[in-house]
């Protein structure tokens, strides 16, 4: 997510900031402005004939005993209130001919942006922050347009009455409004770290719902409950913060309204004495509690609510982190060349509980083949979940260039066709012309059934397609046997628009021979990067780099140099340095402080060099003691 509250002090108490970003959006559209300003000018004229109108209707009218010159000015002033709310209907056109172009702008961004970077936050940019954005400014053009224009027709008319009446009105209402100002940046904030909240919640259910099957099969519903709820609570708090804050300004907005009516009153006798008429005082009296004060709370509400949500809005909306849309770089990218790196990274199963990897810096080019090996709950599969970013280390941080998927040992597959199964990672893997644009497999094309054959073929999953009955036919998981399953998994991967692919001992129900050619056919693949976490020394032989687990820390290097130089290696593999044939180290990967977790001692088993640990071993009652 990007930036919350309180980033950079950009809040809406910079107003000059606020302003110019106002500007910026109506600027090219002063027609508009100019055809609000001229229909606007009516409502003055209303505004100001209400307290004239009734002050010479009392004092020369109805306190003098003409009658008719009182109703006559009253008439005057029914008149500027029938053109004012002509004015006021043209006014409302013209604020749409202003606002609806710039909502039309917004939603070209965000959509431009979103087919450029999709992520799940781009639903709530469209449909809330977009609409905010439209509805806000639209209520800030109306509430400033009236203030201003309520506050020259009522001070013009203050000032033809009786000058001494203009301090006492406008300056209470002036110091009002400042200490509103002063609440703005904090509300700001609120409503900042409420839109990220909003936008955190978005991204999280976007990923939710897009990998509810993944969830289910995987038995993650608790997790990601758990990940839900934590971000419908940050909402919850971030919301109820910017209610208190709203809260404030309101009670501030108030008092300070009512406030001015009573010292207008408690001065009534002085001002009485000083040439003010009973009909100006009264005049005066209109113009705060019918204009000013009513103009003066929209305002105050429209700048509190829509002008912080406005600002906050077009910030998300148009720059993230303070970077322009154009301008800002792919977030989280490894460095060129690179398919995911590793920087510093630590996870342990637990706050209490020691790491499982501790510090960890480790890179994988693209068209690297690195194979993962260690005893047995040394965290080779731990490692593998955070370069996928199943998991979120605690410390560090893991940059990937792109999709990846994650092959575990329990394959996953469901009863359907064989082709959705197959494409289930390929959301829209078939020949369909009709149907939704197709994601690009590695090499560039689209995946279609062709694809998705080849991809059988490459793995060695044709022969089981076939005997299937091809990719129309119903696959049954329970009439498959483990390998079969993995099979159809490993050709999914393969047809999968990933150039970061994790065989997480993803073969180990396959026959050697087939383990190695699904290996070649994924190492070969133009374009990926794969990393084996290896059940068989094979796995290990064929990989151009090794990274060893356990032992101590980490060791990294050619399946030789390791042969040659680790007799934890060597003894892990069961093999002789002699079989090192090769005379390459070329090291690329290399851990920091290295992973620490349970090292047993490991020995090597049967005829194809398998890993165990001693206590596999132990358990079957093939050897005693360490
Ligand atoms: N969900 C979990 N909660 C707590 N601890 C866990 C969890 N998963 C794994 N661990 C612990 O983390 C350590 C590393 O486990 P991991 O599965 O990554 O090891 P591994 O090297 O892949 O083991 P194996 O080769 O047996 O699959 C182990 O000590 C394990 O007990």
């Amino acid at each position: 997510m990007n930036g919350v509250a309180g980033k950079g002090g950009a809040g809406i108490g910079g107003g000059g900031r606020f302003g110019r970003r106002l500007l910026e959006l109506v600027r090219p559209r002063w027609r508009s402005l100019l055809r609000l300003a001229l229909w606007s000018a009516l409502e003055a004229g209303e505004t100001f004939l209400l307290g004239y109108a009734l002050a010479r209707a009392l004092d020369r009218g109805f306190l003098a005993g003409h009658t008719g010159t009182g109703l006559g000015w009253l008439g005057l002033a029914a008149l500027g209130v029938l053109a004012g709310s002509f004015g006021t209907g043209r006014v409302h056109l013209a604020v749409a001919a202003l606002v609806e172009p710039v909502r039309d702008d917004l939603v070209r961004r965000v959509v431009r942006r979103a087919l450029r970077a999709p992520d799940g936050a781009a639903v709530s940019r469209l449909t809330h922050q977009v609409e905010i954005a439209r509805d806000t400014l639209a209520g800030l053009v109306m509430v400033s347009r009236t203030f201003v224009v309520t506050a020259a027709g009522a001070l013009v008319g203050l000032l033809s009455l009786a000058p001494v009446l203009l301090p006492v009105v406008a300056l209470p209402l002036a110091a009002s409004l400042a200490l509103f100002l002063a609440t703005l940046r904090p509300l700001a904030r609120r409503q900042e770290a409420f839109l990220a909240a909003d936008e955190a919640l978005a991204a999280e259910l976007g990923l939710a719902v897009g990998g509810l099957r993944d969830i289910t099969a995987a038995g993650a519903q608790d997790r990601v409950a758990a990940d839900v709820g934590e971000r419908i609570d940050a909402e919850f708090r971030a919301s109820r913060a910017l209610a208190r804050w709203g809260v404030l300004r309101t009670l501030a907005a108030g008092v300070g309204g009512r406030l001015t009516v009573v010292l207008l009153l408690v001065l009534a006798p002085w001002l009485l004495d000083h040439g003010v008429t009973p009909g100006a005082f009264v005049g005066a009296l209109a113009y705060l509690t019918q204009s000013l004060i009513p103009a003066l709370q929209s305002l105050m509400q429209g700048l509190g609510t829509s002008g912080a949500r406005l600002f906050v809005v077009l910030r998300r909306l148009r720059a993230d982190g303070g970077r322009t849309w154009e301008s800002a770089p792919p977030a989280g990218e490894p460095g060129p060349g690179e398919a995911v790196r590793l920087r510093g990274v630590t996870f342990a199963y637990g706050p209490g509980a020691a790491p499982v990897v501790d510090g960890l810096d480790l890179t994988v080019p693209h068209g690297g083949h690195l194979a993962v090996v260690g005893p047995s709950g040394i965290g080779k599969s731990t490692l593998a979940e955070l370069m996928a970013g199943v998991r979120a280390p605690d410390s560090g941080e893991v940059l990937r260039a792109g999709a990846r998927v994650l092959v575990p040992q329990q394959a996953y597959v469901f009863t359907d066709t064989v082709r959705a199964n197959l494409g289930y990672l390929c959301p829209a893997g078939s020949d369909d012309p009709d149907g939704p644009e197709r994601p690009e497999s590695p090499e560039g094309g689209p995946v279609g059934d062709e694809g998705l054959l080849a991809a059988c073929t490459a793995v060695g999953a044709r022969g089981l397609v076939d005997r299937l009955g091809g990719l129309d036919a119903t696959l049954v998981p329970s009439e498959l046997s483990a390998g079969e399953r993995q099979l159809i998994a490993l050709a999914r991967a393969y047809a999968a628009p990933a150039p970061l692919v994790l065989l997480d001992e993803a073969t180990c129900h396959l026959d050697p021979a087939a383990e190695a050619r699904a290996e070649r056919a994924f190492a070969r693949r133009p374009g990926t990067a794969l990393v084996v976490v290896a059940h068989r020394t094979g796995s290990a032989r064929r990989a151009r780099q090794v990274l060893v687990l356990g032992g101590g820390g980490v060791e990294c290097g050619t399946h030789d140099s390791l042969l040659r130089r680790s007799a934890f290696y060597r003894e892990l593999t069961g093999l002789h340095p002699s079989l090192a044939l090769r005379d390459t180290d070329g090291v690329h990967a290399v851990a920091g402080s290295g992973l620490t977790g349970d090292r047993r001692h490991v020995v090597p088993h049967g005829p194809v060099g398998q890993m165990e640990t001693v206590r596999d071993v132990r358990d079957r009652g093939a050897l005693g003691g360490e």
